[in-house]
């Protein structure tokens, strides 16, 4: 009878050999993992939120405020978890968020993660601070699809060569971050006096990029380090800068860190191609809204005219199916990801995507869908 019980549940993992078997198969086993390797700098860095950690824990808590009222007896053999996405089709309805300096969990960093998202055609998207350049993540995903996160520079003409890099590099579309202008406030990271962008692991982009060394005195760490610090953090941002933005690149737009309904709308009126509703994780502003709370608002102020995606607190094939139904066309998972890379390179990395993927397909089917583009409010009820 385990045997039995067994065999059926591992014949859902595609992708997955002998090996990977003995890996976690949720998000909190892939923590603990991760915190039993990693010195407490990184991990902190890693799991932490900002300030009093509230986001961060409503990130969790918003989701269980609402559950599925599943729908039977409905034919549910032929399913697809397929969407479309900027005129692309994705296998999933699923991407792996943009986490800078991959190579504080795991020597290969963004390679290991990029190659494992490019197995499954799950969207990577490569952050400026990464520990790899952009050229070398897209050098290892061939034809695999991936994005590029844009940290806005101080100096625009850094932004827009970064962008120019991404279109020639193959990234089809841009992320620009909009909740970071200055970073949040880290109590972990000041208790640990840890800062991985100090130690030179969020530089690749930077060095490699023509227009940032010219600004230069020497081009070695230390002044790329320095030069960063200046450059990175920009409270100066406004809607006015949007149009230069679009000026530099004919890729989609998408704007992540939006949680304010009239954000929204001004993002649509400025011709902004996507949003990501997000918090950053719990990273940011502390006491800000979950992003799951924040959605249904955010949809209806959109009201399809473009598409949202959702990332904070996304841990199971259930949360997918609860994002879904409030009103986003997809999501992106953050920490887990990084846990899975930390534990086992690229194999753990592309046994969190496989295990996401398996649960996802059978929550759907469980709730009487037969598709991911059919869920809707109709099938949850709030708790
Ligand atoms: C260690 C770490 C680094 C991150 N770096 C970036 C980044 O460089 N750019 C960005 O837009 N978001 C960054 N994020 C935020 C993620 O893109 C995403 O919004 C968040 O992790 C989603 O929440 P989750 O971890 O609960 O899934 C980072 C998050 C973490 C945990
Ligand atoms: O740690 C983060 O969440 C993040 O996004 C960031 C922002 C600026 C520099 C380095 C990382």
């Amino acid at each position: 009878m385990v045997e039995a019980e067994k065999r059926t549940a591992t014949a859902q993992f595609t992708k997955i050999d002998k090996d990977t078997q003995a890996l976690p198969i949720s998000s909190e086993d892939w923590e603990q993992r991760a915190r039993a390797i990693l010195p407490d700098g990184p991990f902190d860095y890693i799991c932490g939120g900002s300030g009093a950690e509230e986001t961060l824990a409503a990130n969790r808590t918003a989701f269980q405020r609402w559950a599925i009222v599943p729908r039977m007896l409905r034919d549910v053999s032929d399913r697809t978890l397929s969407i479309t996405l900027f005129g692309q089709q994705l296998d999933t309805p699923i991407l792996l968020a943009p986490i800078g300096m991959q190579g504080i969990a795991h020597p290969e960093g963004e390679l290991a993660t990029a190659r494992a998202a490019a197995a499954y055609n799950v969207p990577f998207i490569a952050s400026t601070v990464s520990t790899y350049s952009l050229e070398q993540i897209a050098e290892t995903m061939g034809d695999a699809p991936r994005w590029f996160q844009l940290y806005w520079s101080n100096d625009r003409e850094v932004s827009a060569s970064m962008v120019r890099r991404a279109e020639a590099a193959g990234y089809g579309a841009i992320v620009l971050t909009v909740d970071t202008i200055m970073l949040g406030w880290k109590r972990r990271d000041f208790r640990n006096g840890y800062s991985p962008l100090k130690e030179g692991k969020g530089l690749a982009n930077y060095i490699n990029d023509p227009v940032f060394c010219s600004r230069l005195p020497v081009v070695n760490e230390e002044a790329a380090v320095q030069e960063i610090l200046r450059n990175i953090y920009h409270p100066a941002l406004s809607w006015e800068d949007i149009g230069f933005l679009r000026q530099q690149t004919r890729l989609p737009i998408l704007f992540k860190g939006i949680l304010h309904p009239e954000d929204a709308k001004l993002a649509v009126e400025h011709g902004v191609d996507g949003l990501i509703v997000s918090n950053h994780g719990g990273r940011q502003l502390d006491g800000a809204i979950s992003s799951l709370d924040a959605l249904p608002s955010v949809a209806e102020a959109v009201g399809g005219r473009i598409p949202l995606l959702l990332d904070s607190g996304i841990r199971t094939g259930a949360d997918i199916i609860k994002a879904l139904a409030l009103g986003a066309n997809a999501v992106l998972i953050g920490r887990p990801f990084l846990y899975g890379l930390a534990v086992a390179g690229e194999k753990g990395v592309a046994r969190v995507i496989d295990t996401l993927i398996s649960e996802l397909d059978v929550s759907l089917a469980l709730s009487g869908s037969k598709s991911v583009s059919d869920l809707n409010r109709g099938i949850l009820t709030r708790l």
